[in-house]
Order: structure tokens, then sequence, then C-alpha cells
């Protein structure tokens, strides 16, 4: 089975696949508010199911099902169920606020989900209702609990690092990794979506997250990334169980290594985060295209991504939200 490469050599092996826009949190960096919530379903799962498929005759082998809030799919369950009778993909992960796992962990892992990375921003429920306008942390905590009960290892934390919002918990989630094995992920705020006015207002960059850690616990142990090939590096703690690890896609620059693709609720493949350059499929499925068809848009939109996003850590203006796009 052939693995295309783009046109920088990169393989494209990894779909982040967004199932629908609707989120039943409202994160004050993500999206602008109740008024102007998008409502964009989601390919339906037939035609997702083709997609897919199309993708894993040329090479895709991992999925991540993501959002909006990809869990507020009522169908979310038999989707994983589906991808898990593809043979070629051989993970499945799924990127969740958390909120509403509780209930659907143990049928999502029996119908094959592999493993969880939550966003978790902060450990207070005051602050979180601030940052998420109204939602409830234990229920976020009962979906982690829930995760480890059932096994949907490695279970990943998200932490968005916000300057004055959050960056005094940084502490609080590094010891989260001392007796359970959770594997917490920093990440740079990006200027996307609603958060490109204001980013740089609340951007802490990964290295000065990581010198307040070394300053407190000591040289880090380097560590591979616990499950997948995100763009994250790992270290830990020495001692402590679980690990800790920085997305930093300003100050870290790890376009060189991209090897993604996406599919936006709006039935458009994405070459890029950073990229409008989408090609729909919602018309050419509407029409019938073939599966050879199909197959042949997903390698046209491979072979549109771009080297990156510029260097210097200055982004293009994103057209979408990130809940749009899935993060
Ligand atoms: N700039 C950029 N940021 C990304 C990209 N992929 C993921 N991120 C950032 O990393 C965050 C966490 O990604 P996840 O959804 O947990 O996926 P992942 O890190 O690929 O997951 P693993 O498969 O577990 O390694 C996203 O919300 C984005 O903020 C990417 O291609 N480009
Ligand atoms: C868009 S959400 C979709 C999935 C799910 N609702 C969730 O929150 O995990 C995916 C990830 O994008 C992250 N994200 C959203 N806006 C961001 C930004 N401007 N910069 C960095 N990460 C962002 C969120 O924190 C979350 O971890
Ligand atoms: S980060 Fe996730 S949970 Fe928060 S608003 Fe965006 S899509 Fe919803
Ligand atoms: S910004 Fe674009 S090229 Fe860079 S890692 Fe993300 S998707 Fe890949």
């Amino acid at each position: 089975m052939r693995i295309v490469r783009d046109n920088f050599e990169r393989r494209i092996t990894y779909l982040r696949v967004s199932l629908t826009e609707r989120c039943n949190l409202n994160c004050f960096y993500c999206r602008p508010g109740e008024q102007k919530t998008p409502t964009v379903d989601g390919l339906p799962l037939e035609s997702l199911m083709r997609v897919i498929r199309a993708g894993a005759r040329v090479g895709i082998r991992k999925i991540r099902l993501t959002g909006g809030e990809p869990l507020v799919r009522p169908d979310v369950i038999p989707v994983v169920a589906a991808l898990n009778e593809i043979p070629q993909i051989d993970d499945i992960a799924l990127t969740t606020n958390g909120s509403l796992l509780a209930p659907r962990a143990q049928g999502l892992r029996a119908a094959g989900l592999k493993r969880v990375n939550i966003s978790l921003d902060t450990l207070r429920p005051d602050r979180f209702r601030s940052i998420t306008r109204n939602g409830e942390l234990s229920a976020v905590m009962n979906g982690l609990e829930a995760a480890l009960a059932q096994d949907l290892h490695p279970v990943k934390l998200n932490m968005v690092v916000m300057r004055g919002i959050n960056d005094d918990e940084i502490d609080d989630f590094v010891r989260l990794t001392e007796d359970r094995p959770l594997h917490i992920r920093f990440i740079e705020l990006m200027p996307i979506g609603v958060s490109s006015h204001w980013a740089s207002e609340y951007y802490v960059p990964a290295d000065e997250i990581r010198r307040n850690i070394d300053q407190r616990y000591g040289p880090l142990q380097t560590v591979r990334p616990a499950g997948g090939d995100g763009p994250a590096r790992c270290w830990k703690i020495p001692g402590f169980i679980g690990s800790i690890g920085f997305i930093a896609p300003l100050s870290g620059y790890f376009c060189p290594s991209c090897n993604r693709l996406r599919l936006t609720a709006a039935g458009t493949l994405r070459p890029c985060l950073y990229k409008e350059d989408e090609i729909d499929l919602v018309e050419p499925l509407a029409r019938g295209v073939n599966d050879d068809e199909l197959a042949g848009l997903v390698v046209q939109a491979i072979l549109r991504k771009p080297q990156g996003h510029p260097e210097n850590g200055i982004l293009p203006v994103c057209d979408r939200l990130m809940s749009q796009i899935g993060g």
C-alpha cells in the first residue's frame, strides 16, 4: 500500500477529522461566543468512511477525531466502530474537552477507540467556568477518570498556557504526573481564529515553561512521546510516572516534520492548519464520485501542502475558527 509524500518529502499518514463544528463549551480563545456559534455538523457517517477509506489507500494510517466537540455528535460510537473496520488504520484517537466522556468511554473503547487527548486548561472550577464560558470542571474530571478506567492509554492532557490566565497552574499540572499515568502537554497559544488579534498578549513560549519546571525539579529526562507521532516533544521528572511535553508551533517550528492533513466539518480537505487552499468533497460526493477519484482528491490535498507557516512565527490571519478546523 503506497504512502504519498508531499512536495517537501514528508510522508502524510495522519488525518485529523473534524466531526462537527458544534461544541458544548465556548472557550474564549477558540470560539466567539454563543450568538456566533457555527452549526455545521460534518460529513455523514457513510461519506466520512468513503473519504477515510480513500485516504487509507494513499497512506493514511492514523485518524484523530476532533471538532468542535466530537462527542456531541450522536453517532460518534458508530463512527469509531466503522473506522475500526478499515484494515490500514492502526491508530484511532480522540481529542475532546472531556466533559461528555464519562458516559461514553466504555462504548467508545468497545467500538475500537485506542486513546484520548483531553483538553484542560485549569484545575480550578471558577477559572474553568470563566475560560469555557460556563463549563463544569467536575464533568471533565469524571471524563478523565473514565478514560483511565477504560484503559484509553496513553491519556494525554492538553493545556494551552496563557499569561495571566492560567500560567500560575503549570506546576499543578506537572504534579498530576507524579503518581498517575498522565501525559501533560503544554501548548503555545496560536494566533488563529478569534485569538488572532490578541494571542501575543497571552503567549507564553515553551522555553519559559520548561525553564520554570527545570528550576523546580532539576534536569528532566527525555522520553519518547507516549503513543502517536504528533508534534509534542516530551520529558519526565525523574521518579514520576507520567510525562510532560511541549507543543510549540511558534517557538519550536515543527512544520518540517509535518505528517498531517485535515478533514473539516464543512467537508473540505485542508492541506495545513494555516492554509485556506481547501478541496471541497461535498459536491463530488453528492454527484457520486468513484473511489479512485476520491483517492485522487486526497492526493491533490497532500500535494497542496505548504512547506509550513513562516519561520519567524508571524502567521497569516486565518479564515476559520480553531473549532471549525479541529485544532
Ligand atoms: N501548528 C500546528 N499545531 C498543531 C498541529 N497539530 C496539532 N497542533 C496543536 O497541538 C494541539 C494538540 O493536538 P492533539 O489534537 O492533541 O493531537 P496530537 O498532538 O497530534 O496527538 P498525538 O497523536 O497524541 O501526538 C492542537 O490542538 C494544536 O494546538 C499542526 O499540524 N500544526
Ligand atoms: C479546537 S479543540 C477541538 C476538540 C475538543 N473540543 C477539545 O477541546 O479538545 C482542539 C484543541 O485546540 C486547542 N486550541 C484551540 N484554539 C487554540 C489556539 N488558538 N492555540 C492553540 N491551541 C488551541 C484547544 O485547546 C484544544 O486542545
Ligand atoms: S477548545 Fe474545544 S472545548 Fe473549547 S471551545 Fe474549542 S472546540 Fe470547544
Ligand atoms: S502549520 Fe501546517 S505545515 Fe506546519 S505543522 Fe501545522 S499543518 Fe503542518
